[in-house]
């Protein structure tokens, strides 16, 4: 092992852990460090928490579990006399009965070193405070003579651990994330981290996870910062990738001399990768064959239909056309359009003798009563039943396709079309929906499984959206255009603005009462809706943590 004296050559590696499967997520590691050596890397820095995966949560107060982590880092620690790179990597680690969110750095066979997040983040998604204990402010670390300041995550996201380093020595700046992906977070990180290398005047170099743990998405994009502020290096978004960096010392500062810069995707592309890395990363994470999902001729299923392709392939979608008698016959034409454009599997399975039958059994008891909406969500209902009987008999999983319009005011029917395991849009609202489909008309990522070229045939994209229970119905009657909802429901959801606040952007107050009304109401729906991936600041589900019984409203 030679002194770190002029040159560091660092591997930054963003890789995409499994949560739990710590032998897997070691050989990942054990891969990347054989690929780090024959790049040359003395050092490998990996995301946070990178031996269990972030964030664990709860996992951690398993005794079992903890041990099992440091087991396992301490085999790869055994691994590391081999004279080969070193290792930086996170573990959930016990010092003095307290459990600690950790780095360890691995070198020359053993476990040199171990720094303990500081900064435990708890708000938004994250709950840290509620499994870890903060460690104490940390001093450098001594890596083959180079003094190596390691904050993790959310020690960046302050200013106190990183002027701690500085002062106490420490000549560059290591942090290995857990930082989930929304809309427009790499402009937010980069900000956060120029605010820390200009207070400490040290280079900093980012590392993130990669894929998607239940809701959240890891989106990678890891990227170094030199002490002048310069981008050097920024890596793949939505995307594995380990690339091994110089480092010389040019008078009493550290520079990358070989920095690559991928320029990262455009805000729409980001969105779409993120919800196809969510649905792809729950499918195969969890074991599932593929999936289905019922494809209406509206939108919102034929989006679905589409992110489920570019996740995971043709061959591992099936879609099922369930009409009854106020299916419209281009509902029919546009469903089965869709599924040729996307090379699926396609049924159609009329629901009518269940839905009879559901009516027959019902009649005793419903008798001389005018149809409303319980007839309306029997139909809802009988398609549920109809794709749960398929997932369960051949094994795929129901994608739930409720948009986040659709969640905030409740306008979807509990096990009904709220049925399945896991859903892509959940936090996309209706006016992106259609932005979202027209996009992936005329683009397609680089990772995608699906074809080229118009995957939504046009009509699903410009006809008004219906719910077809009853006839001629359209989504307008009984909610404001999609336009109108969205921004009153942004307003009410991701920025918590008040009705009058509201109201000062030229929307009706009455009907910004009648939102905010449905919007509480819903709370118990969202409570039992499957989790879906989270791209924006605040999503329902691990954000937004409301009361299912609040009698509280806002008034003007
Ligand atoms: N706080 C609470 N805690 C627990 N349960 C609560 C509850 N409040 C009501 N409930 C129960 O919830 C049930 C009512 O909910 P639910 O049965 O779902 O029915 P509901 O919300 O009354 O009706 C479904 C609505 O969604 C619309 N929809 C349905 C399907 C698709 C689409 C679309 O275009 O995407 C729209 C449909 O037009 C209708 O307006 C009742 O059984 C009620 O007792
Ligand atoms: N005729 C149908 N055949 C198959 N699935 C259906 C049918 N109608 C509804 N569904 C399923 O129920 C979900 C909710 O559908 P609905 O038509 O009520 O409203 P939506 O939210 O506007 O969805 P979409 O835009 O997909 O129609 C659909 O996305 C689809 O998965
Ligand atoms: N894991 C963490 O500490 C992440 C927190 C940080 N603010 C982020 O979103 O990137």
């Amino acid at each position: 092992m030679t002194a770190i004296t002029d040159t560091l050559r660092l591997a930054l590696v963003q890789l995409n852990p499994t949560l739990g499967d710590l032998a897997g997520n070691a050989e990942k590691l054990r891969a990347a460090r054989a690929t780090a050596a024959g790049q040359g890397a003395d050092l490998l820095i990996t995301s946070e928490l990178f031996i269990s995966g972030y964030p664990p949560e709860d996992l951690v107060l398993k005794p079992a579990f903890v041990r099992a982590c440091r087991r396992h880092v301490e085999d790869l620690a055994k691994e590391t006399a081999d004279g080969g790179p070193a290792v930086l990597i996170g573990a959930p680690w016990m010092i003095d009965d307290k459990l600690h969110n950790v780095v360890c750095l691995l070198d020359g066979g053993e476990v040199q070193a171990v720094r303990a997040k500081v900064d435990l983040p708890n708000y938004g998604p994250f709950d840290e405070k509620r499994v870890f204990t903060p460690g104490p402010l940390p001093g450098p670390i001594d890596f083959r003579g180079l003094r190596i300041g390691v904050p993790i995550c959310e020690d960046t996201w302050n200013d106190e651990v990183c002027e701690c380093l500085a002062e106490t020595g420490a000549e560059i700046l290591l942090v290995p994330n857990g930082s989930p992906y929304w809309a427009d977070k790499i402009e937010e990180r980069i900000q956060v981290m120029v605010a820390r290398v200009v207070e400490s005047g040290l280079p900093l170099v980012y590392v993130n996870q990669v894929g998607g743990q239940d809701e959240l998405i890891f989106d990678g994009a890891s990227f170094a910062l030199e002490a002048d502020r310069t981008l050097s290096i920024q890596m793949p978004q939505f995307q594995e990738d380990i690339a091994t960096f110089t480092w010389k010392r040019e008078g009493d500062t550290w520079k990358c001399v070989d920095g690559t810069r991928l320029p990262a995707p455009g805000l729409a592309e980001a969105q779409w990768r993120a919800c196809v890395m969510g649905l792809r990363d729950y499918v195969m994470k969890n074991g599932f064959p593929g999936v289905i999902l019922g494809l209406s001729g509206g939108i919102d299923s034929a989006i679905c239909a589409a992110m489920a392709v570019d996740a995971l392939g043709a061959d591992k979608v099936r879609c099922v056309m369930l009409p009854y008698h106020y299916t419209a016959s281009e509902s029919l034409e546009d469903a089965a359009a869709c599924a040729k454009a996307l090379g699926v599997a396609y049924d159609v399975v009329p629901i009518e003798p269940a839905v009879s039958g559901f009516e027959a059994v019902l009649k005793p008891l419903f008798d001389g009563l005018a149809s409303n909406v319980a007839e309306e969500n029997v139909q809802a209902r009988t398609r549920g039943v109809i794709l749960m009987a398929i997932s369960n008999k051949f094994g795929p999983m129901l994608v739930t396709t409720g948009n986040k319009s659709e969640m905030s005011v409740g306008y979807a029917t509990l096990y009904g079309d709220m049925n399945g395991g896991f859903n892509p849009i959940k936090d996309i609202y209706k006016t992106e929906v259609f932005k979202l489909a027209a996009w992936r008309n005329t683009h397609r990522p680089a990772d995608a499984l699906g074809p080229e070229g118009e995957v939504i045939p046009e009509r699903i994209i410009t006809k008004p959206p219906s719910a077809e229970l009853r006839p001629d119905q359209t989504d307008q009657d009984s909610l404001p255009p999609y336009d109108v909802l969205d921004d009153i429901l942004e307003c009410l959801v991701e920025r918590e603005m008040s009705v009058s606040q509201i109201e000062e952007r030229g929307h009706d107050a009455a009907l910004i009462n009648r939102i905010q009304n449905l919007l509480y109401v819903a709370e118990y729906k969202r409570r039992q809706a499957p989790p879906g991936v989270k791209v924006t600041s605040r999503n329902f589900g691990r954000d937004r943590r409301y009361p299912i019984t609040n009698r509280f409203r806002d008034k003007r």
